[in-house]
């Protein structure tokens, strides 16, 4: 097994600039990171740090302009853009702050929805693992709107996990969601990991949400700036503090509700 298959998902020398010469924004200057299959990873630093900027480079949403991206063992960096987009729909999963399921759609259509464009088949015993693990059986035949924010949220997690993809992507998962139903959603991308042995990079500006991760890795200024294993709400609290010190932009944290 070569080193990269270790890892659900990994970048070398990753950097991405948007705009030239001297009004050129340096997003990413140059990160390597590694994030080994079945880790719950939560990515942190302050605002404009490059956490999005990371994310959409790792999951092939966007361009790098130099570097190497791997998912699995697949350099993504080198792929067609057909080829990407493939590997984006079997192997990539992906969950949002605004949950993006779609209206007119039961819970149960939206869980399938991928695997229907991808024209996969539906695996039925892992569907009934993740709806029951997932808390989702009594609510399959609802629509979005017949739901709570956080049971949409299950459903956003549902529909990720069930292609079973090599890591799922959350950005900001519980932005939009009220303490108890994040602690839910949280919980529940814990199970994914522990459980259902999924590998989750999440980015967050919540050190709760964090403190759920098995490792936080943190940026400031497009650059790597550190990691915590096992977080706690104190010892990220205490790491974001250092990293924004570090950056001349104030942490979100204190600018977000
Ligand atoms: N499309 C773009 N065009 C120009 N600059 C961009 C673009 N996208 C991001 N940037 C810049 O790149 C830097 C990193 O942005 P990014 O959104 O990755 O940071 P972030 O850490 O996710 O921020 P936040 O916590 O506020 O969401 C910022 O300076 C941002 O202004």
């Amino acid at each position: 097994m070569s080193e990269s298959q270790r890892f659900a998902a990994s970048a070398v020398e990753l950097r991405k600039s948007y705009g030239a010469g001297d009004s050129a924004v340096h997003a990413l200057a140059g990160v390597t990171v590694a994030f080994p299959r079945g880790e719950f990873a939560a990515v942190m630093g302050p605002s404009g740090s490059g956490k999005s900027t990371l994310m959409q480079c790792l999951a092939g949403l966007d361009s790098v302009s130099s570097g190497q991206v791997y998912i699995d063992d697949v350099r993504i960096t080198a792929l067609s853009d057909r080829a990407l987009t493939k590997l984006r729909r079997d192997r990539v999963g992906f969950v949002f702050q605004s949950f993006n399921l779609v209206p007119t759609l039961t819970a149960r259509q939206n869980m399938l929805l991928p695997l229907s464009l991808a024209r996969h088949r539906v695996d039925r015993a892992w569907l009934d693992q993740v709806v029951q693990t997932l808390g989702l059986a009594d609510r399959l035949k609802h629509r979005p709107h017949e739901l709570s924010g956080g049971q949409q949220q299950r459903v956003a997690v549902a529909r990720a996990l069930l292609s079973r993809p090599a890591v799922i992507f959350a950005d900001e998962p519980t932005g939009n969601l009220d303490s108890a139903a994040g602690t839910e959603v949280l919980t529940l991308l814990r199970q994914a990991v522990s459980q259902l042995g999924q590998t989750v990079i999440m980015v967050t500006h919540d050190p709760v949400a964090a403190s759920y991760a098995d490792r936080v890795v943190m940026l400031a200024d497009g650059e790597l700036a550190g990691e915590l294993a096992n977080p706690t709400v104190e010892s990220v609290l205490s790491a974001l503090a250092q990293a924004s010190a570090a950056s001349p932009v104030q942490p979100a944290t204190s600018s977000r509700p």
